[in-house]
């Protein structure tokens, strides 16, 4: 009979069918999951069975300390877990989306993980005006703020950023163009090579951009998600949101209704607030369309 011989390993990442896990001992091995839908996220813990040198199996994924969804056109999937925090980097060169930035926000809030923003290229210092008031918000609705120039300050950037992500494990995401690349590969030197090989090992081609990758650092890791639109809310309720946002979830108490939606109610705290212009009307408009979704899809689903 054939010996089986059973390890546990992490997801380092995951594509398809095809996953790599590495093994406490830093071994990395090619996986698959057999006969499952693609359910497994990258920084799973996972009982692997060994059944050749070449062959190993994916038997079963341990709880997770947290969950990250992300989604594209098509559907919501397992982004990442057992995540610490999530590292958003951010420029004015090209704009940012203030939507895809709060998004990263609410996400993080409702999986209960710690939320950095790293404003990137303060270089550009005819922009400062523009951005001021969005960090000041960003730090009043409970964010970390480090400011960064990656490309002219690279050792400034090292230094704050690597106390930061010391020990702990850090999705590291943002829009194209902001300097993420930059950014990791300040932290990680190989991360560039690394990412290449395992391109050519899977054969991925152009497929690569959008694979999730998993890099050892100084007692964490640096979770990396190329290609990354955005995270996925779908699976929030209605309440996950309300409770999400610090400027709604501070002001429930005072609505009139104790099921109020902040939508079209009378006597609404969170209005009056927006009226009285002491919540941002695109924080608003940003819950608005947020509640608007969830109860349509709470409503489909019965
Ligand atoms: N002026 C300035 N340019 C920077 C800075 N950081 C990065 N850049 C430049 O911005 C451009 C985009 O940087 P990348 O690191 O490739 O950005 P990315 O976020 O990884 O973008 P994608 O690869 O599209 O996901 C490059 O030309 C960088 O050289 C900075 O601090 N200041
Ligand atoms: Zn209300």
């Amino acid at each position: 009979m054939k010996e089986q011989v059973w390890f546990k390993a992490r997801v380092i990442s995951s594509h398809g069918k095809h996953s790599f896990v590495e093994k406490e001992d830093g071994t990395v091995l090619e996986a698959t999951r057999k006969g499952k839908k693609v359910d497994l996220a990258v920084g799973d813990i996972v009982e692997c069975l060994q059944t050749s040198p070449e062959q190993v199996s994916i038997q079963k994924i341990e709880p997770r300390r947290s969950l990250l969804y992300r989604s594209d056109e098509l559907r919501t999937k397992p982004l990442a877990s057992n995540i610490d925090q999530v590292a958003v980097v951010f420029a004015t060169r090209p704009s940012y989306n203030p939507h895809f930035i709060w998004k990263a926000m609410l996400a993080a809030e409702t999986a209960d993980i710690h939320i950095l923003m790293i404003r990137n290229k303060t270089d550009f210092t005819a922009d400062e005006a523009l951005v001021r008031p969005f960090i000041e918000q960003l730090k009043e609705l409970g964010a970390e703020v480090v400011e960064v120039s990656a490309t002219t300050d690279p050792e400034g950037t090292v230094k704050s950023l690597e106390p930061l992500f010391r020990g702990k494990v850090t999705l590291l995401i943002g829009q194209s163009g902001m300097g993420k690349s930059t950014i990791l590969n300040l932290l990680v030197k190989d991360a560039g090579q690394r990412t290449q090989e395992y391109s050519v090992a899977l054969n991925l081609g152009k497929q690569t951009t959008t694979a999730v990758r998993w890099f050892n650092y100084e007692g964490g890791a640096i979770v990396d998600s190329p290609g990354f639109q955005e995270f996925g809310l779908s699976h929030l309720t209605l309440n996950d949101i309300m409770r999400g946002m610090p400027e709604i979830r501070d002001r429930v108490e005072y609505c009139r209704f104790t099921n109020c939606r902040h939508l079209n109610e009378p006597g609404c705290a969170v209005k009056t607030a927006v009226d009285k212009g002491e919540i941002d009307p695109e924080r608003y408009a940003f819950y608005k369309e947020l509640a608007e979704k969830a109860i349509a899809a709470e409503k489909n689903n019965y």
